[in-house]
């Protein structure tokens, strides 16, 4: 699905905007600080978000990101500190618990685009390519009181995805609740929306959304920014790891002959023998590959008379845990790349299971 971008220096008709070359872009929280409640709920938060960026909010429970997000979205107001937006467009918001209010999906959904002042032709059109993208389904013709939790956020997502790229983005926890092709969507058409300019400020403790999105992870505590991580620390994680389990023939000496340029490809991580199939003299092989050596790999087994049995979902190298405990993202992996190094894991776990 690609929508058009709007182009910066243009106001919403077209006409051009002769300021717009002078304008930062971004949003900027400068020592934000909001008591509800008489509870001191955030304290002097700094935060900023460039056009076309992503920055995740991580934080145990009642850590204050959803106040947060509220106060990006303006339905808070600091007691102390500034908002600076420089993003003069639109806001949008699939903020926590959409009302179960007496409406079907549609219905909301088309009213939600008209409030927004978006042409009926176009809303239309973006209803069912979102509803579509989604897997949405019949469930645009049912009341939202009947939905289910994960239904009733796909619904939560496509209002606020209605006006399209450009603006800023605010998502609480995007992913809760949805099946995995679902998530599979959001996270590809939110990085598709990054790339045309959108900037995204979201709560999430999905590991691979950060991995896949983040530019910038925000550690709250308490009201406060514990730690701050850029795209550089989170670089230092490398990429998530798939498992591929391939069949092959041949003991495991001629194996090693054969895929010994494999097994020093950069980004193989592990060959482990899982099991052998004596009546066929095959061998089941366990493979750990980073993504993007993930087709190569699949091709090279392929092409040396292999055949795969199996390729499985992504692992993500977050260790939410460490995150929230305020260590640097990438801290859990070199603790264990050490560890595997003292045990020569990778190639001893080949050489040493020869017959
Ligand atoms: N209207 C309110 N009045 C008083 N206290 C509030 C109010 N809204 C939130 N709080 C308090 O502010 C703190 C932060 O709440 P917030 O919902 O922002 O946390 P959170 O990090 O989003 O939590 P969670 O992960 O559970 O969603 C909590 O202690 C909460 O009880």
């Amino acid at each position: 699905m690609r929508w058009g971008k709007r182009r910066t220096g243009c106001e919403a008709d077209g006409t051009k905007n002769e300021e717009a070359g002078k304008l930062p872009e971004g949003i900027s929280l400068q020592h934000v600080s909001k008591r509800l409640g008489g509870v001191s709920v955030l304290n002097g938060i700094n935060l900023h978000v460039e056009a076309g960026e992503c920055a995740v909010l991580v934080g145990r429970n009642g850590s204050g990101k959803s106040t947060l997000l509220r106060t990006l979205a303006g339905f808070l107001v600091p007691d102390h500190g500034v908002v600076c937006q420089a993003i003069k467009e639109k806001k949008m918001y699939a903020l926590d618990g959409l009302p179960r209010l007496p409406f079907t999906s549609g219905e909301y959904l088309w009213e939600m685009g008209r409030i927004r002042g978006i042409r009926p032709a176009l809303l239309r059109q973006r209803i069912n390519e979102l509803s579509e993208f989604l897997f949405l389904g019949s469930a645009l013709d049912q009341k939202l009181s009947l939905l289910s939790k994960g239904t009733l956020q796909k619904v939560n997502l496509i209002q606020a995805m209605l006006p399209g790229p450009d603006g800023l983005m605010l998502l609480d926890e995007p992913l809760s609740g949805l099946d995995l092709p679902a998530q599979e969507a959001v996270v590809t058409l939110l990085q598709q929306w990054k790339k045309q300019g959108t900037s995204i400020v979201t709560a999430c403790h999905e590991p691979l959304f950060i991995e896949r999105m983040a530019d910038q992870v925000y550690v709250l505590q308490n009201g406060c920014v514990l730690r701050h991580w850029k795209r550089a620390d989170l670089k230092e994680l490398g990429e998530p790891i798939v498992h591929i389990q391939s069949l092959m023939k041949g003991s495991n000496m001629e194996l090693l002959n054969t895929y010994s340029k494999l097994v020093e490809q950069k980004g193989v991580l592990q060959i482990h023998r899982h099991g052998e199939m004596h009546d066929r003299n095959e061998v089941v092989w366990d493979w750990k590959v980073e993504r993007s050596t993930t087709d190569y790999v699949i091709h090279e087994i392929i092409a040396a008379g292999g055949s795969i049995v199996s390729v499985l979902q992504e692992e993500s190298r977050v260790h939410m845990e460490h995150l929230l405990e305020g260590h640097h993202p990438a801290d859990h992996r070199k603790k264990s790349a050490t560890e595997s190094a003292s045990s020569h894991s990778r190639l001893d776990t080949m050489e040493g299971e020869s017959p």
